[in-house]
């Protein structure tokens, strides 16, 4: 098992790219079963749960080509649906990824009938699917839970008027994906406006979908009879960007992300302006520089975009451990999401946690130890623990991190961090 070892005290001077974003790209791919020709998605991160995506699809049938690219580029992956035969996605692969889940909407769309394993929960909360099946059922489709999948059927969905009863990123996904081949107009209501929906949403409408509305709360989708092969470049990780970001405010530094998009990322830059950081936004370029300077406790209250996302929630904490005065986090997204605390007191940060509410007193200097990574997130607060920790930190169980970062511990380096992987 892989372990990254980081030593600490040396502040991030330089520039990164940033590379396609994992949480647009997976329901991207799933997006291809909709077609009926080859899809080319380029930008596409090497990450762990893409390869997971791809093994999928595979699996269902479909003929998939990749470009390995370069880290610089991203990879190409050219997916061709036409030869999918099987609708059936296995517990063994939902179970290690839980946007497999996102393949029910465009499978029952395209061929009528899906089964898809329940997902299951996971380490940061319980990740119920009701609002998928809820809203596939709007469309008129008919589901049953059994025998830990959902078995769905639909001679031809119909379009529909749906509220959502919460906003779910991953709900609007799988309907939207799933009314663009229904029959007449499906207005959403209350949907998740997440930058990867307008990603997924523009990469729809390159295979001939016809949406309006999409990254607003009220999506309206016209249903077309077929969709087909086209090209889609994917959106820059906005928590990759915000991550390094944050690297860099900890350590005191001053570093520019490369081929980032800014304009999705307002509530992260907000605190980190807060933090005493100058940010300048420059196109695609973002320079954040701490002059050496100690960071400023945050509070933080995550909730769905625009507001802070909760897959940054982590590496604030991390920030504020560390920072002047004292920050409350607050996760109202998921109800388990601060495994990290654990970890983090394990390197000397003073945090009280009260059900939601996480009381961080940043403390003068933290001491590296070793620690484990229990998410994707979660790994990545240690991480930056770690760049500022006094001495050596050691990270195991980092599956998590390379599910979600590409090549972390390289782009680090290259930002003057000491890290480096080992077996
Ligand atoms: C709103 C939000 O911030 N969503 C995050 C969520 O998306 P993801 O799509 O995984 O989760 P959802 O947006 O669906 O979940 C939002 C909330 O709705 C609840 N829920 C969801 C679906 C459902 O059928 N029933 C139900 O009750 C969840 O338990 C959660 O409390 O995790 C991703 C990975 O960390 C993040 O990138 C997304 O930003
Ligand atoms: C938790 C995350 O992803 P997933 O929903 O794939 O577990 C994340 O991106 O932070």
């Amino acid at each position: 098992m892989h372990k990254i070892v980081v030593q600490g005290g040396r502040p991030l001077n330089g520039e990164v790219q940033i590379s396609g974003a994992k949480n647009a790209v997976l329901p991207i791919l799933c997006a291809t079963l909709l077609a009926d020709g080859p899809v080319e998605i380029s930008n596409v991160p090497h990450l762990h749960d893409v390869i997971t995506t791809v093994k999928l699809l595979g699996e269902l049938g479909a003929g998939i080509t990749i470009d390995e690219g370069t880290l610089a580029k991203g990879c190409g992956i050219s997916v061709d649906p036409t030869t999918v035969h099987s609708q059936v996605a296995s517990y063994e692969l939902v179970k290690t990824m839980r946007a497999s889940v996102l393949v029910l909407g465009p499978l029952l769309a395209r061929y009528g009938h899906a089964e898809v394993s329940l997902p299951g929960g996971c380490a940061i909360g319980s990740r119920p699917v009701d609002l998928h099946i809820k809203g596939l059922q709007a469309l008129g489709a008919e589901i049953a839970v059994e025998n830990g999948f959902i078995k769905a059927r639909a001679d031809r969905l119909k379009g529909a008027h749906h509220v959502f009863e919460m906003v779910s990123v991953g709900a609007t996904e799988n309907v939207l994906m799933a009314a663009t081949l229904a029959e007449g107009t499906t207005v959403l209501e209350n949907a998740a406006m997440e930058p990867e929906i307008v990603d997924l949403a523009e990469c729809l409408k390159a295979m001939g979908a016809r949406i309006e509305g999409a990254g607003s709360n009220r999506i309206v989708v016209e249903g077309v009879e077929r969709l087909h092969g086209g090209a889609h470049s994917v959106v820059p990780d906005r928590i990759e960007t915000g991550t390094f970001l944050v690297a860099a405010a900890m350590t005191g530094g001053r570093i520019t992300v490369r081929k980032a998009r800014p304009d999705t990322l307002d509530s992260v830059l907000d605190k980190l302006r807060q933090t005493g950081a100058d940010i300048a936004v420059d196109g695609d370029r973002i320079t954040l520089d701490m002059g050496g300077r100690r960071p400023k406790a945050v509070d933080i209250s995550t909730a769905p975009h625009p507001a802070f996302p909760t897959d940054m929630q982590a590496q604030f904490m991390a920030l504020n451990c560390i920072a002047e005065g004292v920050g409350v986090i607050n996760e109202t997204i998921f109800e388990n999401r601060f495994m990290h605390v654990n970890e983090l007191l394990r390197l000397g940060a003073d945090i009280r946690v009260d059900g939601h509410t996480a009381v961080v007193r940043g403390v003068d200097k933290l001491s590296g130890a070793p620690v484990m990574a229990t998410d994707l997130r979660a790994s990545a607060s240690l991480v930056l623990a770690g760049l500022v920790a006094e001495g050596e930190t050691t990270v195991d169980r980092i599956y998590h991190l390379d599910r979600g970062y590409e090549n972390l511990e390289e782009k680090l380096s290259g930002l003057g961090a000491s890290i480096r992987r080992v077996r």
